[in-house]
């Protein structure tokens, strides 16, 4: 199947073909698309990273306390003062914007066959299963334990190598600040996820502009599969986050800082005490969106469940029931993106006990 891009290129168009057509009654009509959006400005809690690194003793902890918050109450965040420098991140954006400029038979060199394929690029989210496609091409690069990158564009691969690596040490720094949140060691989930194994995957999406953005989805409902997904940016005004009930705008972002948000690992693995966050994209009418999702997971087998320390600090019994990585991955992304549908297939009815 033809990208959006390409579509968009071949011919002007003034509406969107109906196969592409998302909000309908008929799919609008339950769940979490009904809702309109509500702008909540400047909420998202921001993390002052450096407070990690190179604040006091009582900065430390006191940072990491927010952090704490900012996952239990919300599971989306933002990262300043990190220390990967803006122009890296801006370098991995133009990067990806060279890759989706390929010509579509180069690109279709690295479509890739299985959901598991090291390198993927494609459109919409799973286009074999899917009856209603969604406005977006996407590359996908397994980046660690094994580096692997497209050939092309010329210099893809140095840049990304760098922004991987960079991205991956504040990756691991603030799961430490989650373990320590949780009441474990630094080192606790960093050590039973095996992340020296663990997989990181570079999932570069573009949404071309579109002519009926209010009937186009970018990117449906759902929740990110792995611990933790650090994102960026070309422009804002896309991302939507579903918190209480409501869908909220992200577009005032921090200049250079990650948007983090808790993915369902990370949710299993803590018994539910912070949860991972459905989210979607929406597509505009002026310009192109460009994003780069990072996902950092376990090692692929990895079979994850809640950590014994956490459930017991809880109180509680196991909420779910333990999956090897790499089967939830081949699942989710094998299937129809819905919600946080993956994961609710593994949770087990319980009540507090009584211990
Ligand atoms: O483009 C965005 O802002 C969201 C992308 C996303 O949710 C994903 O790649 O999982
Ligand atoms: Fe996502």
């Amino acid at each position: 199947m033809g990208s959006v891009k390409a579509l968009i290129e071949s011919t002007t168009l003034t509406s969107i073909p109906p196969n592409y057509a998302y909000n309908t009654t008929s799919n609008t009509c339950n769940q979490q698309n009904a809702i309109d959006p509500v702008e909540l400005e400047g909420q998202i809690p921001t993390i002052d990273y450096s407070m990690l690194v190179s604040g006091s003793g009582q900065q430390r902890s006191q940072c990491v306390q927010q952090v704490g918050e900012a996952c239990r109450d919300w599971g989306f965040f933002y990262v300043i003062n990190h220390g990967v420098p803006g122009e890296v991140m801006e370098r991995m954006l133009g990067a990806c914007g060279d890759f989706f400029d390929l010509r579509e038979e180069e690109k279709r060199e690295m479509e890739g066959e299985e959901v598991l394929d090291p390198i993927r690029c494609g459109t919409s989210f799973n286009a074999a299963v899917e009856q209603v496609f969604f406005w977006r091409d996407f590359l996908k690069v397994f980046v660690h334990p094994i580096f692997h990158s497209p050939d092309k564009p010329p210099g893809f691969s140095d840049i990304s190598l760098n922004y991987s690596k960079k991205v991956r040490a504040v990756m691991l720094e603030l799961l430490g600040a989650i373990s320590e949140s949780l009441g474990v060691d630094k080192c606790y989930i960093e050590k039973e996820m095996e992340l020296e194994h663990g997989l990181q995957i570079l999932a570069a999406n573009l949404y071309p502009p579109c002519p009926q953005p209010e009937l186009a989805m970018g990117m449906p409902p759902h929740s990110d599969h792995g611990l933790l997904t650090l994102l960026i940016e070309n422009q804002g005004h896309g991302l939507q986050i579903h918190h209480n009930g409501m869908w909220i705008h992200v577009n005032n972002a921090p200049p250079s800082s990650f948007l983090v948000n808790i993915a369902d690992h990370l949710e299993i693995l803590s018994n539910g005490k912070y949860k991972s966050v459905v989210h979607r994209a929406v597509v505009n009418n002026k310009a192109a969106r460009i994003s780069v999702a990072m996902a950092h997971g376990p090692a692929l087998d990895k079979v994850v469940e809640p950590a014994p320390e956490l459930v017991k600090n809880g109180g509680y019994k196991a909420k779910y029931i333990g999956m090897k990585y790499k089967d939830y991955l081949a699942s989710q992304q094998g299937s129809q993106l819905n919600g946080k549908s993956c994961l609710e297939r593994l949770r087990i009815e319980c009540e507090p006990s009584t211990k």
